[in-house]
């Protein structure tokens, strides 16, 4: 959807340091990929676009390439800073093979910390490592394991979509703008309309949107293509009264309010205050003026809320194994307990919060996951449970490898 630069490969060891000082902040402190990058950025007024540009993606290819670049590089344990050094060498040697328009580096700078790195040796071990699935596609066993045993075939398809690049979606606020107006003020030349999306627009070029007027204005937010069918997908009217009770920091409940035009009401909730006062930040730049907040700080809140939503959103916790694309370090994070957990936990939300549509209302359960288990299997049980309450309409998932969204599920319900 958008176009690489080729770019003339030259190293800076003081952008390459950044990268590793990066890479040991995310392995060894298990901090976040995306707020380390952040604040690497924001740390260094220098660096200019290109700069910032190496470093974001090689920070973020190496770590969604980590199993692959420790396997080349023949580090079995990352611990030490010449660990990460080997690791950051190594992979610009194999970068040009991994990702388009990256041309091949002559010889790696006689630096120090490159010392030892034979290239005739990473070519052999990168070879060796595409013969095996779980290295070529970079993942940890356990995740190839459930992968494949709950997509069979569709599995290893899947996997390799996930590990592209993720391209940067805009969702235009319909209540301030229109697609037309957001392509003209960003130019016409960076952003392309997305088909069967009509308020989603595509970068084609990499650009900082968040710096932009239009964007502290309001009239656009940064949405994958996939997320932006879930709000629609629960089939909202004017007037309506609706709840997010997932909220988070609010994307779908921001959307939510744009379908329903500022009318009616949309209440939006989580377990995370922090969250929702971000998502007030965002209501009020987007010119919401019928969303409210409220903490789930007890079963007593839902309980009070019972049957008074016409619709109900429940964009609900999951193991975010639909888009590894833009997280690719929860990979490395997520574990099998987790997983178990998360899938109690859904189930529970299920159960309990959907008392609060009325009758003749209709609910959307959502996961940002591609694994069934997490998503058609707990319709089907929830639907199997409620069989007298509860009718299931219909459902719907994106696929990253079909339609180059995030991996999204959406089932829509609807209360007896
Ligand atoms: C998939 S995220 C929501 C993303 C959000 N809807 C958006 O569009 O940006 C799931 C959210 O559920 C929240 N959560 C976790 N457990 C919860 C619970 N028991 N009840 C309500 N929300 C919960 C998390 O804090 C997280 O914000």
């Amino acid at each position: 959807m958008f176009h690489l630069e080729i770019y003339v490969l030259k190293l800076y060891k003081g952008l390459v340091a950044a990268t590793v000082e990066a890479l040991q902040d995310i392995f060894v402190k298990n901090r976040q990929a995306d707020r380390v990058v952040e604040q690497l950025l924001k740390s260094n007024k220098k660096w200019g676009a290109r700069d910032r540009a190496f470093i974001a993606e090689n920070v973020y290819e190496i770590v969604r390439w980590w199993r692959l670049v420790k396997y080349t590089a023949q580090v079995e344990k990352v611990r030490e800073s010449e660990d990460f050094w080997r690791l950051a060498g190594v992979w610009q040697l194999i970068k040009p093979m991994q990702l388009e328009g990256h041309e091949a580096l002559e010889t790696l700078p006689e630096w120090p910390e490159f010392e030892g790195i034979d290239r005739e040796v990473v070519n052999q071990r990168y070879a060796e490592g595409q013969a095996i699935r779980k290295i070529a596609q970079s993942i940890p066993d356990w995740i190839d394991q459930t992968g494949e045993t709950e997509l069979g075939e569709r599995w290893p398809i899947e996997l390799a979509a996930l590990n592209k690049t993720a391209p940067v979606v805009l969702r235009v606020n319909s209540l301030k703008a229109n697609t037309e107006t957001v392509q003209e003020q960003l130019g016409s030349e960076i952003t392309e309309t997305v088909p069967g999306l009509p308020e989603a627009l595509a970068l084609k070029k990499r650009i900082n949107v968040s710096g932009l007027e239009s964007f502290k204005n309001g009239f656009f937010e940064v949405q994958d293509a996939g997320s932006q069918l879930i709000a629609p997908y629960l089939d909202v009217h004017t007037g309506m009264s609706v709840i997010d009770a997932c909220a988070g920091a609010g994307g779908k409940s921001l959307h939510l309010a744009a379908l329903l035009r500022n009318t009616g009401s949309v209440l939006a909730m989580d377990i995370e205050h922090h969250k929702l006062q971000e998502l007030e930040r965002r209501a009020a730049r987007n010119g919401v003026t019928n969303l409210t907040t409220m903490v789930i700080s007890s079963d007593k809140v839902i309980e009070n809320l019972s049957e008074t939503a016409d619709r109900l959103l429940l964009d609900v916790p999951c193991s975010g194994l639909g888009v590894l694309r833009r997280n690719p370090d929860s990979k490395w994070k997520l574990k099998p307990e987790f997983l178990e957990k998360i899938r109690k936990v859904q189930a529970q939300i299920l159960e309990n919060y959907s008392k609060m549509v009325k009758k003749g209302g209709k609910m959307v359960y959502a996961t940002c996951s591609v694994l069934p288990s997490e998503s058609e299997e707990q319709v089907r049980a929830f639907t199997k449970r409620h069989k007298a309450d509860w009718r299931f309409v219909s459902e719907h998932r994106t696929s990253p490898a079909q339609d180059g969204f995030d991996g999204f599920y959406m089932a829509l319900l609807e209360r007896k």
